[in-house]
């Protein structure tokens, strides 16, 4: 019998996806099958199930702040997720990125295996969370790596040296999106009434860890997932997808609504972190993706948390005003530990619930 993962930071190793979806597959393999997937998605007609889209330059610009940080407000607390444009990041890192991250996926397995995970670790390139050999995989082929940022907490063992410029195309990359969360949760701290300079200070040292999502065109996609319906455990994630084709679907009120790829645009969308600290008047929001039949979706998830030396706990200006903490306050280091020592079937939030 297999030796069975002690945490959740080690993952069983399993076939690659994208290898069985080349191998020209009609029918998916049982392991890969679910039986209770809720494919009931809600057509975006409804402007009440329309993602928001919120632009920087309104939020950077004196004139329009005002609303735009109310329209912000309303979107951490009616979604937990939003596109943002006019981010700041250049058109130049976001392919370079995106072209570095293809170039990788594209190389013969053998390749792709320099960088696979390791027992007793979750980075590198491989699958997450497959505990057991009996559990449902999901269409999913990643590459996990934890601390992209600060850079020099990496561990370069597990950041591919194939595309040549992949590393340096990571590097910039990270630093830019620790610079947009940064300003994000500056403008969030502003609706919520607290120290923007404060809350954005905790994220400008802050980790970042990274997974690198390949979701390979799939013969049966109804009867998959690409990756199961979760919430993201950081304070803000950024997603960069890397083409035209849809697979992300946040809940809303019951609805799973799509999130259509915007050129240019990135996906923000809450963690926990970020629920806890606003003292659960934001919620991270439930979000999934689901194959296609027809072609290969990359995306690339950043996860932003406020720097090591800070706490994950309601923001006391928002217990003060007369609400008590529903969460309790950890350590960042004790929040991760909490996190990857947890049975998978726990629900996290509740277990830090006061
Ligand atoms: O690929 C996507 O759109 C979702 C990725 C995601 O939710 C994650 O990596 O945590
Ligand atoms: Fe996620």
């Amino acid at each position: 019998m297999a030796v069975e993962p002690e945490s959740l930071q080690w993952s069983l190793p399993v076939p690659s996806v994208q290898e069985l979806a080349i191998h020209g597959l009609q029918t998916v393999p049982p392991r890969y099958v679910r039986d209770d997937t809720d494919i009931i998605i809600t057509a975006p007609s409804n402007p009440s199930f329309r993602v928001p889209l919120i632009d920087m330059t309104k939020l950077v610009n004196p004139g329009s702040q005002e609303q735009e940080i109310q329209r912000l407000h309303s979107a951490c607390k009616e979604w937990g997720l939003f596109q943002i444009i006019n981010h700041g990041v250049s058109d130049e890192s976001l392919s370079s990125m995106k072209q570095q991250v293809q170039g990788f996926f594209d190389l013969p397995l053998q390749e792709k295996k320099r960088w696979a995970q390791k027992p007793g670790s979750l980075e590198g390139y491989g699958q997450a969370f497959v505990t057991t050999e009996e559990q449902k995989l999901e269409w999913n082929d990643m590459i996990f790596l934890r601390s992209i940022h600060p850079l020099q907490n990496r561990n370069l063992d597990f950041w591919p040296e194939n595309p040549p410029e992949f590393r340096k195309a990571l590097e910039t990359y990270s630093e830019e999106m620790n610079r947009v969360a940064v300003s994000i949760v500056r403008f969030i701290a502003m609706g919520l009434g607290l120290d923007a300079q404060e809350y954005s200070e905790t994220y400008r040292g802050g980790l970042c860890d990274m997974r690198i999502n390949c979701y390979p065109p799939c013969p049966e996609p109804e009867r998959v997932v690409g990756l199961c319906p979760h919430i993201d455990i950081s304070g803000i994630t950024l997603l960069l997808e890397c083409g035209d084709m849809p697979g992300l679907q946040v809940l809303k009120d019951g609805h799973w609504v799509v999130v259509e790829p915007i050129n240019g645009a990135l996906v923000a969308n809450l963690g926990h972190a970020m629920q806890i600290m606003s003292n659960g008047i934001y919620k991270a929001p439930d979000h999934r993706a689901m194959a296609n039949r027809s072609k290969q979706r990359l995306s690339i998830a950043t996860f932003c948390y406020p720097n090591s030396s800070a706490d994950i706990g309601p923001a006391e200006k928002l217990i003060k005003s007369g609400s008590p903490p529903l969460f309790k306050t950890l350590k960042c280091e004790e929040y991760f530990r909490h996190f990857f020592n947890r049975k998978l079937e726990v629900s996290f939030i509740d277990s830090l619930k006061t």
